[in-house]
């Protein structure tokens, strides 16, 4: 029986008929989003405003993306740590990433676009930004949701307005024979949130707040919406920044492709005063979002166990 039973993630409507800014599915959404975020640190969401056909074109332009040479791959270089390119590496085998930063602006869209396909390519630039910016009110509906969910939602402009957002394309390749299904290792994100959008290969695990390990399976039309570390800060450690991990069917021989979208502040990270109480002491100081990034990057930050009171616990 026991075995049967997995557990699974709580699945919140996020479309527009499915939520009225102040009905009752509002409020209820407000509460799931809160639970879900400090059980699981996740939960899967489902929104109508991308359509079919914006789904197969981002994954087609993934293809077309991976497809370039590994030394026009390569220069998608970025200043901030784990933002530019990822491949090749001895550790993660099957694992090869780019990013967009400032995805959901033309001149972010444009430049990566360029640097990739110096002639052109108008419908990759579009595909792009489009998906980005759909990704983008996904994100800024659980921010709104979440805010509320605590009582803080005066606080909800400015913390969007000083949102930026960096778009990655990750593949895994399918392991060989005798190769290890491991596909990208135990970690917790630096992003205030992650919108994950995924093909037809599942291989998402993420660890719950009581430590179950959970297999994520979401259908194609779907997102996973994850709390990062920013996030767990920000919340005064009440919603968790969950480890995760992606590992291959030891079978399969598709490749997975996965969209993630992480959100990052480009102002202060700090918890609102109405969430620091008796019983609820301030945790963290306030701190640069783009610092925890530089911290994780130095030996000390990787090799902590508990990022955020190693970098900014009070
Ligand atoms: O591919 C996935 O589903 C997860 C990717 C991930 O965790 C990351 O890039 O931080
Ligand atoms: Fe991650």
């Amino acid at each position: 029986m026991g075995s049967l039973n997995l557990p699974e993630l709580v699945v919140i409507d996020l479309s527009n008929e499915g939520l009225k800014a102040g009905s009752s599915s509002w409020s209820s959404a407000c509460k799931d989003i809160r639970q879900a975020l400090e059980n699981h640190g996740c939960f899967i969401a489902l929104y109508d405003k991308i359509s079919p056909q914006l789904h197969r074109s981002i994954f087609q332009a993934a293809d077309q993306l991976f497809d370039l040479p590994t030394e026009v791959k390569v220069q998608n270089i970025n200043e901030k740590p784990y933002h530019g390119y990822v491949g090749q590496m001895p550790i993660v085998p099957l694992h090869e990433g780019l990013g967009i930063d400032y995805a959901t602006t033309l001149e972010g869209a444009q430049s990566f676009t360029k640097l990739m396909w110096p002639d052109g390519n108008d419908s990759f630039c579009e595909t792009a930004m489009s998906f980005a910016k759909t990704v983008a009110d996904i994100e800024k509906i659980a921010v709104r949701l979440l805010f509320e969910s605590y009582g803080v939602q005066k606080y909800t402009d400015s913390h969007v307005e000083a949102t930026t957002y960096l778009l990655r394309f990750l593949k895994y390749r399918a392991p060989e024979e005798g190769e290890s299904n491991n596909a990208f290792p135990s970690h917790t994100d630096k992003s205030f949130f992650t919108v994950l959008h995924q093909n037809h290969i599942s291989g998402l695990e993420v660890r719950a707040r009581n430590g179950e390990w959970i297999n994520v399976v979401f259908p194609p039309s779907s997102f996973v919406v994850m709390a990062g570390d920013a996030c767990q800060a920000w919340s005064n450690n009440r919603v968790l920044s969950p480890n995760h991990k992606v590992s291959l069917d030891k079978n399969g021989k598709e490749t997975r492709y996965t969209m993630a979208q992480f959100s990052f502040l480009s102002k202060m990270v700090e918890v609102p005063e109405e969430l620091v109480d008796d019983e609820h002491p301030l945790q963290f100081k306030p701190f640069a979002h783009v610092d925890l990034l530089n911290f994780y990057a130095t030996d000390h930050g990787r090799r902590s166990q508990n990022i955020l009171k190693d970098f900014c616990g009070v």
